[in-house]
This record gives structure tokens, sequence and C-alpha cells, in this order.
């Protein structure tokens, strides 16, 4: 039996015109939807992707980093310069600065925000790395070459120390807990990563807590004072979804929007992806939030193809991926693809002193992460060999020089 849509088309309307969003306006036209798309976003500029933002167009190699997407010719809608401030289930409308917008279908797409350090908004000389904004205002700085306290050690801060010492800047890198990647990785993984910093030239501090942010300089906890002619705080991110506070959207603690397998909402009609949204993973046995270019890619997907499922009574689909992401730091190329957890082995494949090696995590001998530096050919194999539940022979998959695919048992 075919399925067809119905004659009249619901509007769908899109919050939030990033990533996710665009992602999802588009794989709407291009899985068959002829109705109205609206797609609402908060920032003036044309939608960007993200990722370019920590690197070329950081250091001025890119302009921007614009989507290469025809809004005009898919027939979407484009609205910038348009925060959504309330979502009104009951009369099917979200609130913006320039009135209600009506949806038939709504989607939730605002993405995340960044963590600030209490007290030290507005200080002169403090910023952060989310926005297109943020990334023009630090390239003078930057070209400026300050000595620069950037404040987290996580992937951001290691993405943006990169850029600033690539840009001759004296960097210290502050960092609360005692390691590198600590809400990321475990402690012998991101050792090596640690000594990444010091080889660049950027000063490392783990341990260290900041306890104010003056113009000029930051004072540590420990009562040290380090001149700083800008500050960075890359402390991470949560959930865009302060303004769907009362609309009766379920949100977990962690403030993301808790979807359900087919990223759906718990309100009729609406339905989550990319930052804003965690959802639930059979395959992990857990909820996962994924603040990951690949997660706001493929989720757009899923919510298409289960809005086109409700028009025409086809069967809809569940969204289970392996996460994956990948960042550039200090020379090298880092990708991880899976979900571990604490009690699951590691195996190395590789010196991590060498410039290139790779990690896999065991759980009963099969494969469910793998984090590869330098070697995105392990990345590749263990990303299909994850999806496919693959039991490994730790021997051989621990031989670098073999394939990881020729490991399977
Ligand atoms: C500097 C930087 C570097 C990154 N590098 C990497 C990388 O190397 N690899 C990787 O895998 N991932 C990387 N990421 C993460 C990746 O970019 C994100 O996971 C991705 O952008 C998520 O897309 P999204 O559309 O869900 O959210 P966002 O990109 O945050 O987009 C959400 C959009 O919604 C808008 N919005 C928010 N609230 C509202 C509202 N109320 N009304 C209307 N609009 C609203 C926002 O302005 C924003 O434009 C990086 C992120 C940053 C910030």
């Amino acid at each position: 039996m075919q399925n067809t849509q119905p004659d009249t088309q619901p509007a769908v309307v899109v919050a939030g015109a990033g990533m996710a969003g665009v992602q999802t306006a588009v794989a709407l036209r291009e899985q068959g939807f002829t109705g109205p798309v609206t797609l609402l976003g908060a920032e003036p500029h044309q939608p960007y992707d993200r990722p370019p933002l920590s690197k070329a167009v950081l250091l001025g190699k890119a302009e921007d980093s614009a989507f290469d997407v025809d809004f005009e010719g898919l027939r979407i809608e484009l609205r910038l310069g348009v925060e959504v401030t309330g979502l009104r289930a009951a009369d099917h409308e979200v609130d913006t600065e320039a009135g209600p917008v009506p949806y038939d279908v709504l989607v939730l797409a605002t993405g995340a925000e960044p963590l600030t350090l209490p007290g030290t908004e507005g200080v002169p000389g403090v910023h952060l790395l989310r926005t297109l904004d943020d990334a023009e205002r630090l390239r003078p700085v930057l070209a400026a070459t300050p000595a620069i306290v950037v404040v987290g050690a996580g992937w951001i801060g290691a993405e943006f120390a990169t850029a600033a010492r690539e840009a001759g800047c004296e960097v210290t890198v502050v960092e609360a807990a005692d390691r590198v990647l600590a809400g990321a990785l475990p402690a012998e993984v991101a050792a090596p990563m640690a000594g990444w910093y010091a080889e660049a030239g950027a000063r490392l501090e783990t341990g260290a807590r900041v306890a104010a942010i003056e113009p000029g300089r930051v004072l540590l906890a420990d009562g040290r004072a380090l001149p700083a002619g800008a500050v960075v705080v890359g402390i991470g991110a949560r959930p865009a979804t302060g303004w769907l506070a009362g609309s009766g959207v379920e949100l977990g603690p962690d403030g993301s929007v808790t979807a359900d397998a087919r990223l759906r909402t718990s309100l009729p009609d609406v339905h989550a992806v990319g930052d804003c949204a965690s959802f639930p993973s059979a395959r992990y046995g857990a909820r996962l939030l994924v603040h990951h270019w690949d997660n706001a890619l493929q989720g757009p997907r899923t919510v298409a193809a289960n809005i086109l499922a409700g028009l025409t009574g086809g069967p809809e689909q569940t969204y289970d991926p392996v996460p994956y992401f990948w960042s550039e730091q200090f020379g090298r190329f880092v990708q991880y693809a899976g979900h571990h957890a604490g009690a699951d082995t590691l195996l190395w494949r590789g010196d991590p002193a060498e410039a290139a090696w790779s990690v896999c995590w065991l759980r009963d001998g099969t494969l469910v992460a793998v984090l590869a530096v330098g070697r995105p050919r392990d990345l590749a194999q263990g990303r299909k060999l994850i999806e496919s539940g693959a039991a490994l022979d730790p021997a051989r998959a621990a031989d670098p020089t073999v394939a990881l695919k020729s490991a399977v048992l």
C-alpha cells in the first residue's frame, strides 16, 4: 500500500535555526514534505555551522561558516532575529517578540547555551565562545596577542587554546578538576592529552579554581593572580530551554527536553532534536544528551521521517545512534564514537606518546566506544563494529598493526 500525504498539509514550525533546525527543515523537503515550513532563529545571521568558530573562523582563515542551503528554493521560510519566548500548546502557538506564530507541528531545536562563571558576566575582557558574534569579537583579540587565560580544559577550551597559541598569544588554561576532559574521558586516557598543552607552549593549571576575574587578571582560589589581557570561559553548555518553562514540555534535571525514542516530546505534535534534547538509548541503556554536530545532523532525519509518518500513517522511526564527534586540538585530529561507562574495559592500540593511537572500550567483549587520535581508520571501522555489536578478540584488537575490523571474533 502506498502512503500518500493528505491534500491539506500541516504547518511545521522549527524553533532554532542552528544545525539541527536547518537540517530538520532540509530533511522534511528531502523526504518529500510539501507543506509550509517556517524556521525561527534568534540570531540575526544567516544560519551557520558552529565547529569552525573555534577553528578557521576564529583565526580568520574563513570569514564565516554559513550553511550552503537554498532556503528560498526549498520553500523554507527563514525568519531571523526572531526569538521564541514561549509555547502555548493548548493554542498550538509559539510566542515571539514579533507576535504569536501558529503551528500544526512544532520542532524544538534551540540548541545549547554556554555556562558562565558566576560574577564574571559583563566584566570587560571576559568572553564565551558559542556564536558567530563571539568568534568575531575574539578574532581581533587574538590578533593583538595578549596573555590569555582560558577557563576550562574541555573540548572548547583545548580548541581555543590551540587557536590562541597559533595566533602567538601566551596561554594559560585553568581547570578546576585534577585533569583535562574530566567530564568526558577516564584519567588514563586524558593523561597523554594533558601533555599536548605544554608541547604547544600553553601552560596548564589543573586543580585550579577561579575565585574572581578582574579587568586584566584572574584570581585563583589559592591566592595566585594570573595576568590576563583576555579571558575565555569554556566550562560547558546547557540546553537552551528556559523559554519552555511552564509550557508543559517535560524537561530533565539537566534542562534537556526529555524526548522519547522517536524524538517526540511529552506534548502532542511537538518534537525535539539536537543539543536541546535528550533521548533514551536502548543500545546504551541510558538517556543520552549529546552536544555534538553529528547528532544535530542525524536526529533531524528521524524527526522529519516521523512527522511524515504522522501524516501518512506509515511506521515511525526510533533514534538510537552510535554518537560521534571530532575535535581538532594541538595539531591532532581526535575522534570518538560510541558511549562508554566507567566499568568498561579499556584496550590501547598503540603508544599514547606517539602521534597516533587509539583506545577501545569493551563491555563483555563487545566494542562499545572508540577514541582515535590520528587513526581515522580505527574510528571508521570501530564505528561500524559498534553499530553491529561486534565482539572483539582483545589480543588482536590491542595490536595496532592489525586492522580493527580483522579483530572481530
Ligand atoms: C565553538 C564550537 C565548536 C564546536 N566544535 C565541534 C566539533 O569540532 N565537533 C563536534 O562534533 N561538535 C562541535 N561543536 C558542537 C556542535 O556545534 C553542536 O552540537 C551543534 O551546533 C548543535 O546544533 P543545534 O542546532 O542543536 O544547536 P545550536 O547550534 O546551538 O543552534 C541552536 C540555535 O537556536 C537558536 N535559539 C536558541 N534559543 C532560541 C529561541 N528561544 N528562539 C529562537 N532561536 C533560538 C540559537 O541562537 C542557535 O542559533 C562545537 C560547538 C561550538 C560552540
